[in-house]
């Protein structure tokens, strides 16, 4: 007898020098089928899910369970089958997705009428910045800022003239790996001069200036230049998706997936040179979810 199912966009972080702020939703999605049951059972329906652990260390258990101890309150144990169509430790933050479904869960569970504010601060919580996470609750383009009182700033844009191409390849990076590679500090002057790149990134990308963003996009000062030697094919790929059209091509989240951005339209002719050049990886070319994280209530069954 299912109960409800809850369904969660990938995300892209970053957009090159939106460090740790700045997100995407894209439309390949998490589901979780939701069942009442005796004991807690995951069972995994995709070839995108890790082996399923046992349910009291399942980040989507693990995640629900800390989001009920927040409101005093405890889950009833559920069946949950989990398909996915998002790639692990590929940059296209199915933690994040993992996550956000995590908290839904409790939420729905436990009834808890959460909003939006509580969700995005547990799951910034646990992810350690909010760019993936927003991305995948709101939807569209997300912009954060964690300020000194905790409160999460979100400024969010569901209309973008634009085609997503992402390169995955075949090895996985985890975030946690492509984050020690990373300085812990930066000079003023550095500081200085990547934001500045950030904001007439984020200025471009707003107002729909997409040349100009996607230039700015490659200048990334924050992550990039420390990254690059991680991810296959760093310099091919920017510079062969620019010669057949992209606006500017970045690094998805912590990588290994690069992503370029490109006209609405346009993305079938980038993907189709790219694939050529790139055999083993997979190219898709992706559109924005608008919408975000979503429940569907089955009331037959409940
Ligand atoms: N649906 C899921 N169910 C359980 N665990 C998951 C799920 N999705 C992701 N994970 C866990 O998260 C890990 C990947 O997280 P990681 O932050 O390294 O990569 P990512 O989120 O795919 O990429 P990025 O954060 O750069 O976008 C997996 O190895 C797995 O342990
Ligand atoms: N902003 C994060 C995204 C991946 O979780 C990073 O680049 O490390």
């Amino acid at each position: 007898m299912r109960m409800f199912s809850i369904t969660v966009p990938a995300s892209t972080a970053n957009l090159g020098p939106g460090f740790d702020s700045a997100g995407l939703a894209l439309n390949l999605y998490l589901t979780l089928h939701v069942e009442k049951s005796e004991q807690w059972e995951f069972v995994h329906q995709s070839m995108h899910l890790p082996p399923v652990p046992d349910a009291s260390e399942h980040l989507i258990y693990e995640t629900a369970a800390r989001t009920a101890s927040i409101y005093n309150s405890t889950l009833s144990p559920c069946k949950v089958i989990v398909e996915s169509d998002i790639p692990l430790a590929r940059g296209l933050g199915s933690s994040a997705s993992a996550i956000i479904a995590g908290i839904e869960l409790a939420n729905q569970l436990c009834e808890l009428s959460l909003a939006f504010e509580e969700k995005l601060r547990i799951a910034t919580d646990i992810e350690g910045h909010p760019d993936n996470v927003a991305a995948s609750l709101y939807g569209g383009l997300v912009i954060t800022s964690q300020l000194q009182n905790g409160d999460i700033e979100v400024f969010q844009k569901t209309d973008a003239e634009l085609d997503f191409i992402v390169y995955i390849p075949v090895i996985e990076l985890k975030t946690e790996d492509a984050r020690k590679v990373l300085p812990e500090q930066f000079t003023r002057n550095e500081a200085a001069k990547a934001s500045a790149v950030g904001n007439i990134m984020i200025a471009a990308l707003v107002s729909g200036d997409y040349k100009l963003a996607g230039k700015l996009m490659e200048e990334d000062l924050f992550h990039e230049p420390y990254r690059s030697s991680l991810i296959p094919n760093y310099e091919k790929i920017r510079e062969e998706a620019k010669i057949a059209g992209a606006y500017g091509t970045v690094i998805s989240g912590a990588g290994p997936t690069m992503i370029s951005f490109t006209a609405k339209g346009k993305g079938k002719k980038v993907a189709a040179q790219l694939q050529n050049l790139l055999p083993s990886h997979q190219v898709k070319i992706l559109k924005m979810d608008q919408g975000g994280s979503r429940v569907t209530n089955d009331i037959f069954n409940r």
